[in-house]
């Protein structure tokens, strides 16, 4: 079943010690068939380096395992309340990248303090409010899915031009129109929190780019009129 969809999700969760955006078993990667209305996830606690096509899992967007021996990932209801809203993406990823992750735990949204953030993200990275006591009682996974909602509707967020968020004291979460271009977000959102950190460090007093340079920059990648590469491709 989702043969090919459970290739591509191997191959975008090998990524991530690839690029060392986890350690151990941290984080996970999903992809989703909209057609039928499955999505094909990492199993829960299995390190990487065993992890095999037949080890996904196949949930339902109720959250039922609908072919898998193992267990699916403990965020696996973070990811389908995230498909649920927002209905342009098709792969999610949750990461603990050290530096993004340190935003995410300093409880602070990422400014767009240059051009390699605004080619990716269409201005501020946003963090969600803490969750509260009861929210994380009642189930922290489904709750994290739904702050990370209410923090978009909250700001008017696009999800395709914001293609990830910091979940406060917790770490990123990053989506794209497939499961490897979520990894490259991803990929992205670590590099420009980075950048962003060591950017403060040299200038406390650093200000975000202008409109005109986070217009040039996002949309000679991303929409109708994009040139980027050989290929413009929509985002
Ligand atoms: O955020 C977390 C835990 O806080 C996850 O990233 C886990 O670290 C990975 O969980 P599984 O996907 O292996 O269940």
């Amino acid at each position: 079943m989702l043969d090919s969809l459970k290739q591509q999700v191997l191959k975008a969760n090998l990524l991530l010690p690839e690029y060392k955006m986890v350690t151990f078993t941290w984080g996970n990667v999903s992809g989703i068939d909209r057609e039928e209305g499955l999505v094909v996830i990492k199993p829960s606690g299995v390190p990487y380096e065993e992890l095999k096509a037949e080890d996904l899992v196949v949930v339902s967007l109720e959250g039922e395992v609908v072919e898998g021996d193992l267990r699916p990932s403990s965020d696996t209801a973070t990811h389908l309340e995230l498909y649920k809203a927002f209905p342009d993406i098709g792969g999610i990823v949750h990461t603990h990248s050290p530096w993004a992750t340190s935003w995410a735990q300093a409880a602070r949204p990422i400014p767009p303090l240059g051009t390699t953030h605004a080619d990716y993200y269409y201005g501020e990275i946003p963090c969600t409010r803490v969750l509260t006591e009861r929210e994380i009682a009642s189930g922290y996974e489904l709750e994290t899915g739904k702050v990370i909602i209410e923090t978009f509707t909250n700001k008017g967020l696009d999800p395709v031009a914001m293609p990830g968020v910091l979940v406060s004291g917790h770490a990123p979460f990053a989506w794209g129109k497939d499961a490897m271009q979520a990894v490259h977000n991803a990929v992205v959102l670590e590099e420009v929190a980075k950048m962003a950190l060591q950017t403060y460090q040299l200038n406390p007093d650093a200000e975000p780019i202008d409109q005109y340079l986070l217009d040039k920059h996002y949309l000679r990648k991303h929409g109708k009129n994009a040139y980027y590469g050989q290929k413009a491709t929509r985002n």
